[in-house]
Formats: C-alpha cells, sequence, structure tokens
C-alpha cells in the first residue's frame, strides 16, 4: 500500500467536477488529508487517547466516515476495555475496501487489538448499536445540512451515559475580518505543504458544492438541539477544530 503523493488538481482542467471520494482519491488520501488539514495527524492520535477515557467494557465504539482508518487506527492503539468493537462506517466503496486493507495490515503488525468491522453504508441511514465513544472526524461536513441534525440526534440516542461524540470539522467564521485571515493562514498552510495556486484553486472549486462547513455557534446549537448536554472544543488549528460533545 504506497502511500502516493497528490497530484490530483497539479494540471489545469477544463472544467473541475465536484470533489468525490473515488479511487483517484483513494489513492492519495494520506497524503492529501495530512497537506491539507492543519493539526490533522495530531486529532487524530488524541481521538484514540480521548477515547479511551470514555470507552466502556462490551460497548460499541464508531468511526463515522473512516476514509482509510485512521482514526479506526488510533482507537485500537489506544483504547484496552475488554468487549469492545470498533465500528468503522463509510460509504465510499474505494475507501472501505482499502481500509480493509490497511486494518488488516495493522492486525499483522501487532497483537491484542480490538476487533473491527468495516462497514459500507451511508452514515444518514444507519442503526447505530448502543456505544459509549463515536468519532466523526471530519465527515459531518460532507453531510446535507439538513439532514446533520438528524444524524446527531441518532447518535445521541445510541450514545450511553458517560459516553461521548467527538466531532472534528473545518470551521467558517461570521466575523469577515476573521474569516478572512484564518482563510489566508490555511492557504499559507497549504503552499507551505508544497501545494500550488493552482492545485489550491482548483481543489477549491472542487469542494465548494459539497463540502459546507458550519461555524463553531452552529455546531454547538445543533448538537444542544440534538439533546448533548455540554460541547468543549479541545483542539483548534486554524480553521479546523475539534470537539467533545457530552450525552
Ligand atoms: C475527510 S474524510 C474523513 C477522514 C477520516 N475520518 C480520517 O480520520 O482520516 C470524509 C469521509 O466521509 C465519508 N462520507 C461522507 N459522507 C458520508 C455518508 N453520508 N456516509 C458515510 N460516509 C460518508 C467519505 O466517503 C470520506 O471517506
Ligand atoms: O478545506 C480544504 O481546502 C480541504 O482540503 C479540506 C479537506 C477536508 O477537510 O476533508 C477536504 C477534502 C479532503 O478530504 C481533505 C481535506
Amino acid at each position: 500500500m504506497p502511500h502516493l503523493p497528490d497530484k490530483i488538481f497539479s494540471t489545469p482542467l477544463a472544467q473541475v467536477p465536484d470533489f468525490t471520494f473515488n479511487e483517484d482519491v483513494v489513492r492519495v488520501f494520506p497524503d492529501m488529508i495530512k497537506r491539507s488539514v492543519p493539526g490533522y495527524p495530531t486529532i487524530v492520535e488524541n481521538i484514540g487517547v480521548i477515547a479511551a477515557q470514555f470507552a466502556q467494557p462490551n460497548t460499541a465504539l464508531y468511526d463515522l466516515g473512516c476514509s482509510l482508518g485512521a482514526t479506526t487506527q488510533a482507537l485500537r492503539r489506544h483504547v484496552q476495555q475488554p468487549g469492545c468493537v470498533v465500528h468503522a462506517v463509510d460509504n465510499s466503496s474505494a475507501m472501505v475496501q482499502r481500509c480493509r486493507e490497511h486494518l488488516s495490515a495493522q492486525d499483522a503488525m501487532y497483537q491484542e487489538l480490538l476487533p473491527v468491522e468495516v462497514i459500507e453504508a451511508d452514515i444518514t441511514q444507519l442503526q447505530l448499536a448502543p456505544c459509549s465513544v463515536v468519532a466523526m472526524n471530519f465527515t459531518l461536513q460532507f453531510v446535507a445540512p439538513e439532514q446533520r441534525l438528524e444524524l446527531l440526534k441518532s447518535i445521541h440516542q445510541s450514545l450511553l451515559p458517560q459516553g461521548a461524540l467527538i466531532l472534528s470539522e473545518k470551521l467558517r467564521f461570521d466575523n469577515a475580518n476573521q474569516q478572512e485571515l484564518l482563510n489566508d493562514l490555511h492557504l499559507a498552510f497549504k503552499r507551505a505543504n508544497g501545494y500550488s495556486e493552482l492545485e489550491i484553486a482548483q481543489k477549491r472549486r472542487a469542494i465548494e458544492k459539497v463540502m459546507l462547513p458550519d461555524s463553531l455557534a452552529e455546531h454547538q446549537a445543533r448538537l444542544q438541539q440534538a439533546g448533548f448536554s455540554q460541547t468543549i472544543l479541545w483542539f483548534q488549528c486554524i480553521n479546523f477544530a475539534s470537539l467533545i460533545a457530552l450525552p
């Protein structure tokens, strides 16, 4: 499983298609997400650390929108409660196929990891089992805005008391100056990671209709409406953040 460099938007495209998690993206995804999301490796590793505080024996843990399973791997590195099972879910068949290969490689390297089930499904249609931890790492932003509240309600209903949802998202800012500054800093982060102006512009066009970020206030209000009692911002790097929501 070689990790190829992301060159998807490096040549001029006559028409930039809407971004999808297809075979081409899957091939370069580890490189793409690390060079595009400030703080991504720190967030992933610490989701494992946080999950270990909330995981309860004999319960399900979910990684919703698991892509290649980076977050699932972190959950399995850190959570050692007996009887837990990780359910890694994604609706991209290309992602799911490669995710299974990555997790088999992790199984071959380490002993006594939590068992994992990789499921190809739309998370808005999924019936969750009673669970102690749900991780949604940069997935909700790809769910249609009108479906986000229902999804959070169903997560809240399935979470056991003392459990937690860990939600990471790109943030939008209502204050125009703040939005401009943090967007500029994000572009600088991408340039510093070797992306050209062409790659940055074409990627922006590809994601602008399919990835719709909310503000922190919108997340907090929606989580409260879904039934969560408390929301804690535990990480922010430029315009990317991660929250812990308690049932
Ligand atoms: C930015 S990636 C997530 C990265 C991953 N969580 C990680 O930590 O490396 C978003 C993922 O969500 C998946 N996704 C988007 N909408 C979905 C849905 N409705 N149901 C299931 N998966 C979805 C995409 O296929 C994609 O793999
Ligand atoms: O906001 C951007 O410019 C991004 O590239 C973000 C983002 C994400 O947050 O998921 C979008 C698509 C890819 O999955 C990797 C990164």
